[in-house]
């Protein structure tokens, strides 16, 4: 559709950008990303015919630029700049209907009924209907890039060029026009090019993406292959930390303040002082948030919370909406469940086991609430039929230190080995099948960490913080078994 070969060009006599070559398919969502004054909106307007190449060659449909007149060029490509301005006061609707100029004979001669009705619907689109009498001039900034979103559209162009669309826009109206385009590209067959600055968005949204730097091109390729973390560290020359979107397989990158420096140099803050007992729950409470994995009835995943909670519940627990119902337990005791992990268990708190363990420069402090009685043994799961059951092994490791995701999936393995190790030394019996068990039915777990002081890759069982986790939870697990087991021989 669209062929950039060796472009080079900028503004009278000064070369900005520097041998750009590269294709877009028709029905892309093409993303151009690249630090201010990397010649992003030079490149828009050099695909768009308002300035001249001076190397190179750019052609649409197999045909260069500059054979088409300009009549027809704007009919088959739209074109909405960064800060659309207008001298006359037109209405809404008359500003989308000049979109249409490209398709008339002349001012206005011979408006068709078929003109009116492309009018009429993407102003529903796009959302300007409702005030398609108002001025233009007396819109808000968001309303009026709607308009001009609206009049490049009833252009029906094949090619929509879009200098940051969504500069201006509140986050729902982002989304819905992204949303729009991505449509109209793929059933339409429109082809969009568009600058970003969100990175997130283009990410989001493009199929292919192009970051330029210093008026080159630093890669071409999909959302995975240009938003790497390193490269946009050095393209941006910023601090930043890409993570997963939790929905769909794209990378998003998030910005590392600068006062996030000074989190790192606090000394440890969660000790069993923070820890608060009763008959109906165990709660720590924590005066920053804690990034945290945890399988929590409430809270489960990867996220910051400050309130950790281990409720008792009885036996015979009703399971059908135990989230919400935890939820609201959790609120109801000056909670908030935003912030908070939930967690269950049928056990009596008092039995809870909970140490410090200490290193040079972090620590680990462990929580543990254990009942066997729906003891299992993993290797015969298929024997047991599935049921819910309130939580009977609850573990909880807080980590004074700052810890890579790796050590987050290693501490809950070293975590888990520890508490099998524990359950085997104290010949704790799958009771369905006779055999040793390695956990009960419904065991949760958390790590939680302050994310400041000492750096810690790994958690692995020989590592200084799995060493820490595997002592702590062992002793832990063993004692809290220790005194499940006496409590019921009373
Ligand atoms: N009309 C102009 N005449 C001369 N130089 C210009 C002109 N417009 C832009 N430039 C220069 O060209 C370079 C690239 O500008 P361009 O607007 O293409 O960058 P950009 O990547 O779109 O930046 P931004 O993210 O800030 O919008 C800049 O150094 C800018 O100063």
């Amino acid at each position: 559709m669209l062929n950039v070969q060796q472009v080079c060009g900028g503004y009278t006599g000064e070369s900005i950008l520097r041998n750009i070559s590269f294709e877009v398919g028709k029905g892309e969502l093409f993303g151009i990303l690249g630090p201010n004054g990397s010649g992003k909106t030079t490149l828009l307007k050099m695909i768009s015919g308002i300035l001249p190449i001076q190397e190179g060659s750019i052609s649409v449909n197999g045909q260069l630029l500059s054979k088409f007149t300009p009549k027809q060029l704007a009919k088959m490509v739209a074109v909405l700049p960064q800060h659309s301005s207008q001298a006359f006061s037109y209405t809404v609707k008359e500003t989308v209907s000049l979109g249409r100029y490209a398709h008339l004979d002349g001012w206005f001669q011979g408006w068709s009924k078929e003109d009116e009705r492309i009018v009429q619907q993407v102003m529903v689109q796009t959302g300007v209907a409702d005030f398609s009498h108002r001025d233009i001039q007396q819109l808000s900034g968001g309303e009026r890039q709607r308009v001009y979103l609206a009049q490049a559209l009833a252009q029906e162009p094949e090619i929509l060029l879009l200098d940051e669309p969504t500069n201006h826009l509140d986050l729902s109206y982002q989304k819905e026009l992204l949303d729009l385009l991505k449509k109209w590209t793929n059933e339409r067959s429109l082809t969009v090019i568009s600058i970003f600055h969100d990175l997130n968005l283009a990410g989001l949204y493009c199929d292919q993406l192009l970051l330029l730097n210093e008026g080159a091109i630093n890669k071409r390729g999909t959302p995975n292959e240009v938003l790497k973390e390193e490269r946009i560290k050095e393209v941006y020359q910023t601090e930043i930390k890409k993570h997963p979107h939790p929905k769909v397989p794209v990378p998003q990158m998030v910005l590392l303040p600068e006062w996030q420096n000074e989190l790192e140099k606090k000394d440890p803050i969660i000790n069993p002082n923070m820890l608060s007992l009763s008959k109906d729950h165990i709660v720590l409470q924590s005066s920053v948030p804690l990034r945290t994995m945890s399988s929590g009835v409430v809270g489960a995943g990867m996220g910051w919370y400050e309130t950790f909670i281990n409720r008792h519940v009885d036996k015979n627990y009703d399971c059908s909406d135990h989230r919400k119902e935890m939820a609201e337990y959790i609120r109801s005791h000056g909670f908030d469940p935003n912030e908070s992990v939930g967690m269950m268990t049928a056990v009596r708190l008092e039995d809870v086991s909970y140490r410090l363990y200490t290193e040079k420069d972090f620590s680990v402090f462990v929580v543990v609430t254990a009942g066997v009685g729906n003891a299992v043994d993993a290797s015969k799961s298929d024997s047991h039929s599935f049921e819910m059951v309130p939580g009977t092994i609850n573990t909880w490791v807080f980590i004074n230190g700052n810890i890579t995701e790796e050590a987050f999936i290693q501490g809950i393995m070293t975590a888990t080995e520890a508490k099998v190790k524990s359950l085997q030394d104290q010949m704790v019996i799958d009771r369905m099948t006779g055999t040793l068990a390695t956990g009960t039915s419904t065991d949760s777990i958390l790590i939680a960490a302050t994310q400041s002081g000492k750096s810690l890759e790994f958690a692995g069982t020989i590592t200084p913080l799995g060493k820490l986790i595997s002592k702590g939870v062992y002793e832990c697990t063993t004692e809290a078994i220790g005194k499940y087991v006496k409590r019921i021989q009373e």
